[in-house]
């Protein structure tokens, strides 16, 4: 039994529904230790039976048996197996990878055997020897010369230990010299056991080798042994695996590193919009911790504001906002709500608006004055202490304190003011009310526009009654034992009810931060989304360079397919350059986002102490993954169309 037996093959090429029958019916059995050369006139059906023989072409009649066992053509990855294991191809156009050095091209094919990293490297290293390029393996093909590229090609043949070698027209673009040592390789080749098949028009190569078959009009013309085939003993092979993922992966690193220029630009221009997104969310992340740091500081947010509810107080949000037009509390709902599981303290919340402050023949509006309460924070007290006995008051440091005596105003401590503002009493006619307070201290809000002045709620309450006016807050902060109570008091007074009407509403600093912080997102969101559009552009910009890619590396897919490698390695090769630009993109825009970060927050040092570009490791995930999901899916289209190809067109592509 023979090696290699072909039977009764048979193929026609069709243009339209006409048949153009090339080979009409070929039987051939081909020996180990075999030389042989087809022979036959230009356009006689040579390399077509090659690549039968080779089990790149898949639609022809007859059979092609290895060792005895039938080769269906019909099973792909039973043919990629088979062109891995058992076929090695030399090229008269050399067909080596422009973007590998010499050694990488032989490593290819390596990379689909059971050896070892070291023992594949040690086996590209030795063949490279033995065809005389010891010298030449860190140089890349386009500084190699026609016989030292031909060369190149036979190690990386003989890589994977191939049983048969196909050899198409192996020394048609050599010079006399190399031929002589192109055909001493070819002899070596099979004095080791293997079958060369070598196409050719030469009758050089002819003579070189063991045995000389004719081809004509489809047919075997004649079939002449010259030399006896070379000792075949039966020796132990290499075993061949399916292309690891990863080795894809390396190969796609060094087409990047190839194509270092076009790949940097791409890098760039993904790199600004994942920038913007990163910038914007760490942006929005600042600033909502900004309000909400500024809201903790001029309030405790272990207590919250209580009103008493009016329909239209449906969309009233604000946190200590007036609340002049509101209805009192009467003292048995001051107690219901004391008694209250969780409340530690119940006091008047109310602000009085445009309170005209005097003081040594100087006067100044206070544009608000609130009864002290424990809702402020003892931040707000610049000097002396708060206003938490009768007769006391705090004043704002530049609204009213300064304006009061602009010299010295700290020694207004310990003074008496005259206050006095105008409300309405129960018959809606305008009463004044005048009283005095002592200055307790000097207080300052953190909040730009907001005054600290407060007095102390008995003072104000005294005054009302002096004036016959209704004293009943009416607001007032309810004080909570502990902070993670706070929501769900809130949540139990707002829902209290006088019979089917609704009684009070409540505002708690969290509540208020929650707004803030939600249309701080929304914002930043928008920003971010706007941002993001660029990713589209980003996507379209790898999707088309993809595409180059596939067209100006047909011949290249066309190769590493005759190599063994299979549909879903060429789809993994070109995915995997694709993620390679995403992921580095991702950390370029990383490394930009986290620069602006440190120069935004370093300029807006003078205007606040605070960190306003604040970029989450979570808004850096994010950056990744969708760097990672672009690349990945501008990769799938192009990345498909180069699996698709056809090897045997790739190959033949100029
Ligand atoms: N894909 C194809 N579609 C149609 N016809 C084809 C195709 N490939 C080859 N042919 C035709 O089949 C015939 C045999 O081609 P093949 O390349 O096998 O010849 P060859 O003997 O190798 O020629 P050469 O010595 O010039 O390389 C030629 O007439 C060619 O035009």
């Amino acid at each position: 039994m023979s090696y290699l037996e072909l039977k009764n093959i048979q193929k026609s090429y069709f243009l339209g529904a006409q048949e153009f029958p090339v080979l009409k019916g070929i039987d051939l059995n081909f020996d180990l230790g075999d030389f042989v050369s087809i022979l036959g006139e230009s356009g006689g059906g040579k390399s077509t039976l090659m690549n039968i023989i080779g089990g790149l072409d898949r639609n022809f009649e007859g059979q092609v048996l290895v060792n005895g066992n039938k080769l269906d053509h019909q099973k792909e990855k039973a043919l990629d197996q088979y062109r891995r294991e058992t076929i090695g191809y030399i090229y008269q156009s050399y067909n080596l990878i422009a973007h590998l050095s010499v050694l990488d091209n032989v490593l290819v094919s390596l990379d689909m055997t059971t050896l070892s990293k070291k023992d594949r490297e040690k086996r590209a290293q030795e063949l490279l020897v033995k065809v005389g390029l010891a010298d030449h393996m860190k140089k890349y093909p386009k500084q190699l010369s026609g016989g030292q590229k031909q060369r190149v090609a036979i190690a990386r043949a003989l890589a994977s230990d191939p049983k048969v070698i196909i050899a198409d027209e192996p020394t048609g673009a050599l010079d006399a010299q190399n031929t002589e040592e192109v055909l001493a390789l070819l002899n070596e080749i099979a004095a080791e056991g293997r079958l060369v098949i070598a196409v050719t028009h030469s009758e050089i190569v002819a003579e070189a080798g063991t045995r000389i078959v004719r081809l004509a009009d489809g047919q075997i013309e004649s079939d002449e042994r010259i030399r006896p085939a070379y000792d075949s003993q039966d020796k132990e092979m290499l075993h061949s695996r399916i292309l690891p993922r990863l080795a894809s992966v390396k190969t796609a690193f060094k087409h990047f590193r190839h194509n270092l220029g076009t790949n940097s630009l791409i890098i760039l221009g993904t790199s600004i919009g994942l920038f913007a997104v990163v910038l914007f969310s760490g942006l929005g992340n600042g600033i909502s911790g900004y309000m909400s740091n500024q809201i903790t500081k001029i309030a405790n947010p272990q207590v919250m504001s209580v009103s008493r509810y009016v329909k239209s107080d449906d969309d009233d949000q604000s946190f200590g906002q007036s609340t002049d037009d509101k209805p009192a509390f009467t003292q048995s709902q001051l107690a219901q709500i004391k008694k209250l599981k969780h409340v530690s303290k119940v006091q008047s919340a109310d602000t009085l608006l445009n309170v005209n402050a005097g003081y040594n023949n100087q006067n100044v509006k206070m544009t608000s004055l609130s009864t002290w309460n424990d809702s402020y924070s003892k931040d707000s007290v610049v000097a002396g202490h708060a206003p938490t006995k009768t007769g006391e008051i705090l004043l704002d440091e530049t609204a009213a304190a300064k304006k009061l005596d602009a010299n010295n105003y700290k020694d207004l401590i310990g003074k008496t003011v005259t206050l006095s503002y105008q409300t309405l009493n129960a018959q809606k006619q305008p009463v004044m009310v005048n009283f005095t307070a002592t200055v307790s201290g000097i207080g300052k809000s953190s909040t730009r526009g907001l005054q600290m002045n407060a007095v102390n709620a008995t003072t104000v309450q005294n005054a009302l009654k002096q004036a016959n006016l209704d004293s009943d807050p009416k607001s007032i902060s309810v004080k909570i034992d502990d902070l993670d109570n706070v929501t769900d008091t809130a949540a139990s007074i707002d829902k209290m009810k006088s019979g089917s009407t609704r009684l009070y509403k409540t505002t708690t600093i969290q509540s208020v931060i929650s707004q803030v912080q939600t249309y701080v997102h929304l914002a930043t969101t928008i920003l971010s989304t706007i941002a993001g559009i660029s990713l589209v552009v980003s996507a379209l910009m790898i999707i088309v360079t993809m595409f180059m890619s596939v067209t100006a590396r047909t011949k290249e897919i066309g190769i590493i397919r005759a190599l063994g490698e299979s549909k879903r390695d060429i789809r993994w090769l070109f995915i995997s350059e694709s993620v390679i630009v995403g992921l580095l993109s991702a950390t370029l825009a990383t490394v930009f986002a986290y620069a602006a970060e440190f120069a935004v927050n370093g300029l807006l040092k003078g205007t606040a102490d605070y960190a306003f570009v604040q970029i989450s490791v979570g808004n850096v995930v994010t950056a990744f993954a969708l760097a990672l999901i672009i690349s990945w899916l501008a990769a799938l289209l192009p990345a498909r169309r180069a699996a698709k190809l056809n090897p045997i067109d790739a190959l033949a592509n100029d």
